[in-house]
Parts: C-alpha cells; structure tokens; sequence
C-alpha cells in the first residue's frame, strides 16, 4: 500500500487532475490511497470571503462564492463531459456553494468569525476536490471510492491547527480505508480536514495535507508516502528564490523536518514525523513530470556538510535580559511555560548569562506574552525579523561549513545564531528583508562553485 497526495497546483484543473489519474493507474498494483488538496488558491479564495463577509463586505464575498463555483462545475464538466455523473456531482457541489453563500450572510450579520467557522469554511475546499478528483477516476474506467476526510482524519477540537488523534485515524483507516483497498479500489480522500469528536469539521492547519498523508501512511502502515507537487522534488533552496536550486535526490528525515520547518513550504513540518516512526520511506515528486526521479527521504542519507539552505520571512524575534537569570536554577523553565501558556511555539534560542532571545513565528499572542514576560525582566522585541538555516547532517563534522556560511553573509547583520544540537541546522536569524540576498548569498557559496 502506498498513499499519494496531490498538491492544489497538481488539482489546479482538468488537465491536471487527469494527470494524477494517469499516475495512479500506473501504481494500481502497489495499492494507492489518493490524498488530494483543494483545486489550487481555493483555500485562500475561501478564507478571504469568509472574513470578507464578516467585515461587511458582503456582496464581494457572494461574488467571490460564484466564481469558486463556476471554477468547481467548469472542471467537473471538462472532467466528465455529459456523463450522467457530472449531473448529479454538479448538483452537489452547487448545493455546498449555496450554503456557503448562506454562512457567508450570517457571517455578515455576526461581524465576526471563530476558529471553528473558518475551519468548515476552509475544509470545503478538500471535501469537493476529492469528490472531483474519485469522479474522474471513475470516469475513466477505474474503481475509486470517495471517502469523506472526516470519517479518517480524528483530531482534537484545537480548530485550524487541530491535533491528530493517531489512534482512532488507525482505527478509522481500518475500517473506512483497508477494506476498499483490499477489494481493489481506489480510496481518494482530501487532505488537511478532519474531524473533532462529534464529527465537527477542523483542519490540520495551513499547508496541512502533506501531514494528512504521512499519518494516513503510518496508520495503514504503507510501504511509502508519495508527496506530489509542482517542482521536482526537494531542491538546494526554494526555487522561487533560486532559480537555479538543484535536486536533492536523497536526504534524511532529520535534515527534510529541518528544511521544512524553516521555510521550506514543499513539505509541511508535520509531515516527517508519522514516516520515521514507521520508518516509511517519503518521496517528492512532480506531476508534470512523473518520470522524474524526485527525493526519496529515509533514515539514512550520504552525509554532506550543507544540503541545502532554507529561510523564511516574518518572524517575532523576543530578546529577554534579566539579572535574575545569573546562577539561578529554574529561570529558564518559568520563562518557557509563558510560550506554553499562550499556546505559542519557539523557534530559535540562545542564551548568555543574563539574558534568552527566542525567535516566533506566530505572534498572535505576543502581547499577552510580552506582558508575562515583563515580570522577568526587560524584554525588546524585533518584529521585522527572518531566518536562514543551513541544513545539513555533516555541518558540524570539522568541515569549513560554519565559517563559510558566515564569511559568505559578508555585510549582512547577525543578530542571532544557533547550531541544533543535532548538529545539522545552522541557523541565523537576520533582518526580514535581508532573507532573500542572504539565502542567494550562501546558495552560491554552497552549491554554484565554478567547476
Ligand atoms: N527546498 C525546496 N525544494 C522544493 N520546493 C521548495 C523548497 N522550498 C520551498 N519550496 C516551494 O514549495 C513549493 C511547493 O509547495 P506547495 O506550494 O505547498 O505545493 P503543493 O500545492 O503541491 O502542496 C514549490 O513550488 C517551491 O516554490
Ligand atoms: N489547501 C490547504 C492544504 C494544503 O496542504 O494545500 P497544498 O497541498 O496546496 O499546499 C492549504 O492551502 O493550506
């Protein structure tokens, strides 16, 4: 059993889904899971209406529902022509726009949304892509079976960042999935929704369906986990940044949830950890070009001083300096149970003797947190921040990687800087607008050496 999961860019549209048939067929043998994301930008287009309508702007957001259900019933049509299927899909997928257009309006009378509303907005998005994607299976002549993400995906009530409950997903994939493949089926799910006790939808988060796949892989404990996305696989750096960013063709899970977490977006950062406890192999792949040899991740790799470079924007840097933290037994876990109790995670530390700077990358609760953090101390906060890491298993084996990576920054200010203790992520943290000429500055001392 493998699962697969197809990236909103390669469900953007007819063309595209009818390229994911003919990559499944193709594995029909080795017993796919389909996981598919919402028809490309549906998500967002979803979430924008949503708050749209809660601010007032009603007659935007309706029309903004029309044309996601144009986009929805154009590709159903171009998917099944007049087969009596579209008809009936048709009619089902214009009822949940009628009742978005319906949320929409009481959204507008309210004036404001919850967590738990934006998520059953959101979830639209995978809960009709799948439908569409199972159909044009069906269509061209394969057995695949819609199942609704919410009858597998169990998570807790943590809306739009819901937790997976990984015990009932088995227990669910036993039941709703191992049967269908067993008869030879096809299961197409959507990834990122699931569903809270009481069956109330929620999401994984933004980003989320990778993480649907590896959990959906570890729990029928499938042989491999298929990521299916727009590049090649993962590169030296984000190709948008680096045009010239080359294949990684093997990486191990440790340096894939290092990249991942900080920037790399081809991979969610929830995505790895599922596939190592089950040490199920995890490979990227590009739709439009499905005899690319893609990235395998797995537990072992050739060990390499930098593998690649990530970064990432926007980031809360929080510097704390106090006189109390001298020789002081405790400090530092009084002054990480404020993160924990404001539900907010840390990315960067360091410390010195009198003072603990951490990097966030959600700031929704820093005031909150600035304010518990005032009884420590002084506390400056630097809004406009971003991060570099340079990633890779063999940084800290005595090669030049370190130095090099800061002789390569030349003029560009370090405010922090950390070696994992993992030793394979170093990372910086620098002004946000300096990410991207840093990041072009270390590709080209990494990997563009003239031969
Ligand atoms: N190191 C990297 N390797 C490959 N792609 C990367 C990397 N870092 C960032 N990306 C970006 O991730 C994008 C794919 O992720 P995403 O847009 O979420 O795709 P999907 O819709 O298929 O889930 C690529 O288009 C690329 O710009
Ligand atoms: N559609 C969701 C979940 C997701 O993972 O999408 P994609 O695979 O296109 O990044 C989002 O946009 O967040």
């Amino acid at each position: 059993m493998i699962v697969a999961k197809f990236g909103g860019t390669s469900v953007a549209d007819a063309a595209a889904i009818n390229r994911v048939v003919d990559v499944i067929v193709n594995k029909q043998a080795s017993g796919p899971v389909v996981v598919v994301s919402a028809l490309g930008g549906a998500t967002n287009v979803l979430l924008d209406l949503a708050h749209k309508a809660a601010a007032g702007e009603l007659l935007a957001a309706l029309q903004m529902v029309e044309q996601l259900r144009d986009r929805h019933l154009r590709e159903v049509h171009a998917l099944l022509g007049s087969a009596p299927e579209a008809d009936e899909l048709a009619l089902e997928i214009s009822a949940s726009f009628d009742e978005l257009a319906h949320l929409a309006e009481a959204f507008r009378t309210l004036g404001y949304l919850t967590p738990r509303s934006l998520d059953t907005v959101a979830a639209l998005g995978e809960l009709l892509s799948s439908q569409i994607v199972a159909a044009a299976f069906r269509h061209r002549g394969y057995p695949a079976v819609w199942i609704d993400a919410r009858d597998v995906m169990k998570t807790n009530d943590f809306f739009t960042r819901a937790e997976p409950d990984v015990d009932a997903i088995a227990l669910a994939s036993q039941e709703h999935l191992l049967p269908l493949l067993q008869q030879g089926k096809i299961p197409v799910l959507g990834g990122f929704v699931g569903s809270a006790p009481g069956r109330v939808t929620t999401t994984l988060g933004r980003g989320g369906s990778d993480y649907s796949a590896s959990l959906i892989g570890a729990a029928i404990d499938a042989t491999a986990i298929e990521i299916w996305t727009d590049v090649d696989g993962m590169l030296t750096a984000d190709p948008r940044v680096i045009p010239g960013a080359q294949l990684i063709e093997r990486i191990s899970f440790d340096e894939a949830a290092e990249l991942a977490a900080f920037g790399a977006k081809v991979l969610h950062p929830a995505t790895i950890a599922p596939a190592v406890q089950r040490g199920i192999p995890v490979f990227v792949f590009n739709s439009r070009k499905p005899d690319g040899k893609g990235t395998m991740i797995a537990f072992d790799a050739p060990r390499l001083p930098v593998r690649a470079i990530a970064g990432k924007r926007s980031t809360t840097l929080v510097k704390l300096r106090s006189s109390r933290m001298l020789l002081a037994p405790g400090f530092l876990r009084r002054v990480f149970e404020v993160f924990e109790t404001h539900r907010t995670s840390v990315d960067v530390v360091t410390t010195s003797e009198v003072s603990v700077s951490v990097t966030l990358d959600d700031a929704t609760n820093l005031g909150a947190i600035l304010q518990d953090l005032a009884a420590f101390g002084d506390v400056a906060v630097e809004r406009r921040s971003g991060i570099v890491a340079i990633v890779g298993a063999g940084i800290a084996d005595g090669s030049r990687a370190i130095a090099d990576a800061l002789i390569a920054l030349g003029p560009i200010p370090v405010y922090m800087a950390s070696l994992s203790a993992t030793g394979i992520n170093f990372t910086l943290v620098i002004d946000d607008e300096q990410v991207v000429p840093a990041m072009q500055r270390l590709h080209a001392a990494f990997f563009e050496h003239a031969s």
